[in-house]
Order: C-alpha cells, then sequence, then structure tokens
C-alpha cells in the first residue's frame, strides 16, 4: 500500500482559497502514485490561527468538503483530508477531520478530542469530541487522531480495541516541541504495534514556526520515512499485514493487565 502525507506550507501569506486550490491540485497529482493521500489539521486557517476560527469556520459539508471530495474521486484516492474549523449550526465548533473514499463520499468525520491551548485557544473556543473513530479501507483499518491527541495513549489503544491497525494523525504540531512529536509517534507505533502515519504542517502562521517532519513509523518502531521542515509530499510504500505478524511474533498487547485495583493507601 502506498500512502503520501502533504505536508502543507501553512503561512498568512497565501489566502485561504488559494491555498484550498493549490491542496487540491497537489491530491490530484497523487493519482497512480499513492492509495492513500493525508494532509494536516487545520491547513486552511493554520492550527494557531486562533483568531481565524470562528470567522473561517465551514458547516461539515463546505467549500474545503467539496474541493476534497473531487479531487478524492478525480484521483481516485482514500482522502484523509486533515481538519477543518468545522461550524455546528447547533453548537460550538470543531477540530474536525475528513475521510473521503475514492469515489469522493465521505466515509468518516472525526472531531478532535483533546483540544489544545489549556486556557486559550482552541481550548477555549472549540467544543471536544467525544467518539472514537476507525475506517475500514480494504487493506487496513485506519484509526484517526489530531495533533494534541498524540500525548494521550489511551485514546490510540481504545482505536486499537476497535481494530485500528493503521493510526493517521494530521497535526500542526510547532518546531518548539518536535523532539515531542518524533518521539510520541515511535510511541504509538510501538506501543500499539501499529503504523503510524503523521502528518504536519511547514512554514509559519500566528508567529508560530511549525516543526515540519511528517513521519511514517512501523509497528517495529522503525521510521519509514521522515519530511524535512519545509512543504514536502513524503511517499512511502507500507505492508499493512506486517501488523498481524509483528502482533502474533511479539505478542505484548495480549499481555495487557485491565482492571488493575487502585494501589492501597
Ligand atoms: N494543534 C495542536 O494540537 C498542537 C499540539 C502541540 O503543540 C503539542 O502537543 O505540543
Amino acid at each position: 500500500m502506498r500512502a503520501s502525507l502533504l505536508q502543507i506550507d501553512v503561512n498568512e501569506g497565501e489566502s485561504i482559497d488559494s491555498r484550498r486550490l493549490r491542496v487540491a491540485s497537489l491530491v490530484r497529482e497523487q493519482a497512480g502514485a499513492a492509495d492513500l493521500v493525508v494532509l494536516p489539521e487545520l491547513w486552511t486557517t493554520g492550527a494557531f490561527a486562533y483568531e481565524g476560527f470562528s470567522s473561517e469556520a465551514e458547516p461539515l459539508e463546505g467549500p474545503t468538503y467539496e474541493a476534497m471530495a473531487k479531487a478524492a474521486s478525480d484521483a481516485g484516492v482514500w482522502l484523509h483530508a486533515g481538519s477543518i474549523p468545522e461550524r455546528d449550526p447547533d453548537g460550538p465548533l470543531y477540530n474536525t477531520s475528513l475521510v473521503f473514499s475514492p469515489s469522493g463520499d465521505l466515509v468518516a468525520a472525526y472531531r478532535k478530542i483533546h483540544r489544545f491551548g489549556f486556557d486559550k485557544g482552541e481550548a477555549v473556543l472549540m467544543g471536544a469530541g467525544e467518539e472514537l473513530v476507525t475506517v475500514r479501507l480494504p487493506e487496513t483499518t485506519l484509526g484517526v487522531a489530531t495533533c494534541y491527541d498524540l500525548r494521550f495513549p489511551e485514546l490510540f489503544r481504545g482505536l486499537v480495541d476497535a481494530g485500528a491497525e493503521t493510526l493517521v494523525l494530521p497535526a500542526g504540531w510547532p518546531e518548539r516541541r518536535r523532539a515531542h512529536w518524533t518521539l510520541l509517534a515511535q510511541a504509538r507505533a510501538v506501543e500499539n504495534q501499529a503504523f503510524v502515519l503523521a502528518c504536519g504542517t511547514a512554514g509559519t502562521h500566528a508567529g508560530v514556526p511549525q516543526a515540519g517532519h511528517s513521519i511514517v513509523v512501523d509497528p517495529w518502531g522503525e521510521v519509514l520515512a521522515e519530511a524535512g521542515a519545509g512543504e514536502q509530499v513524503l511517499t512511502v510504500e507500507f505492508d499493512p499485514a506486517k501488523v498481524a505478524t509483528t502482533r502474533e511474533q511479539f505478542p505484548a498487547l495480549k499481555d495487557r493487565m485491565l482492571g488493575l485495583p487502585a494501589p492501597r493507601r
């Protein structure tokens, strides 16, 4: 199976409309080169451009949905289109990821569960998702999570319990914490014996330089491919069957001790 991670440069020098057109054309260019294409988190606004979240929020089936559904079907690829600031007509904003089939149908929408910013930014401007999401592809089952979710191993364990074998994580991760990004992507792969496809952004927006360094890790923790800092298409071939063989040959997941009692005081 081949996947292309599109590490998009997100900066204020380019309008959202123009970036959307450019990204759609990059997705189309993956026709024949990839089975699955992955985009980063909030690549329209920028994950740290909090001031634009409300003004640039879209309904689920808004302009990014339209452009990405068409790009997926033109290219004939599965498309994890990264996330949008979603305006729910009956509720708050959400950081929502969209996954399209090769015929351009929306097959999953995931509202980010862990919002970043502590007492500001996304954490106060957006609502928290409440549901884990997996997507069955012919070759593998995707488990989807977004950026800051990477720090919460229990979410990924929940995805694995629901059948996930390939963990897909769009992000807008800052350069300041790049070491965490690489370390945590490898940790999530090793502990869950799963592939991790983590796609970040390049460039600087809202004064926050982005880490880039999108990464693909196999179930043994080996880095199969890693991008540099700038805009880049990172294409990798991987064998989804390696999840089953790794889990058979080194069956650590079977040794989980669930329901341990709390420590005695
Ligand atoms: N957009 C995000 O979720 C940023 C996460 C981050 O910067 C971190 O976990 O560190």
